[in-house]
């Protein structure tokens, strides 16, 4: 039997007078890639920051391991094991790849950082071994003294994903993560994230490229102006012809 890992039920949010999402329902399960495609201004990043808490539904909820999330900040949501990447890399610039990676690490330990940062530093020697070996799971590692500022774009998408990887989340929401990358380094992500997979986390992933969803995705749902028109497996969705018209036919 297959365990729902998210759950989002009739999920509803408008800015102003618009509807960025209506009736939305989405269901992940676990140790599966969910990808969630659609235009541009479909409600993808509203919908993964509804998941993160960061933004609150008018209606409807979400569930992470069967627990509602309505009432949680953001910081209790990754305490609960949901981690996200998001689209302009959330980093600390001055510091070095190594400090950024070891920063999640104690928090993910220790509860909150902000409470009492450097009373753990007992943990350092551990969290210092386990962070050198993250930064080289994501090829990295020959950078770690370096300062995160120095890093090409791609390069800093994938040190925000040392930092999420660390904090062994249950659920791990990628928006966009090769957006603006090359070829080259969109290729390494992908197989980045396939290793990733063979571990068994649960992903969502926001992307635009194709061959980037079609090579990790095990079901794909299909936002087009906040309503899920669609979802399937990827030969399911490639298939469906509501997709094609509203998706893979149009610009993308
Ligand atoms: N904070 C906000 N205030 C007002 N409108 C917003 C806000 N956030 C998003 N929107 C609007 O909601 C709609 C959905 O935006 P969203 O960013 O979720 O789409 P998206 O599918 O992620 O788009 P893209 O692929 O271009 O990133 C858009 O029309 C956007 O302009």
């Amino acid at each position: 039997m297959t365990n729902s890992v998210l759950h989002v039920a009739d999920v509803h949010k408008s800015f102003g007078g618009l509807r960025a999402l209506s009736d939305v329902d989405l269901n992940v399960e676990e140790g599966t890639t969910h990808a969630i495609i659609g235009p541009n201004g479909a409600g993808k990043s509203t919908l993964l920051n509804v998941c993160v808490g960061r933004i609150k539904p008018d209606s409807g909820h979400v569930v992470f391991n069967g627990e509602v999330l309505d009432n949680h900040t953001p910081d209790e949501i990754n305490q609960l094991g949901v981690s996200r990447v998001f689209q302009t890399p959330e980093i600390f610039p001055d510091l070095t790849l190594l400090d950024n990676v070891m920063i999640p690490a104690f928090a993910s330990r220790d509860g909150s950082f902000k409470l009492r940062p450097f009373a753990k530093l007992r943990h350092e020697a551990a969290v210092r071994d386990e962070a050198e070996k993250t930064l080289a799971d994501v090829g990295l590692g020959v950078m770690a003294e370096r300062e995160a500022a120095s890093l090409s774009r791609g390069d800093k998408r994938r040190l925000e994903l040392a930092m999420c990887l660390i904090q062994h989340p249950k659920l791990l929401l990628l928006d966009e993560p090769t957006a603006g990358m090359s070829r080259h380094d969109t290729n390494r992500t992908v197989d980045l994230l396939k290793t990733i997979k063979e571990r068994g986390m649960t992903k969502v992933i926001i992307e635009h490229d194709m061959h980037v969803v079609f090579s990790l995705a095990d079901r794909i749902s299909v936002l087009a102006q906040g309503r899920i028109i669609a979802s399937g497996t990827p030969d399911e969705i490639k298939g469906n012809p509501k997709v094609q018209e509203a998706y893979l036919g149009g610009a993308h």
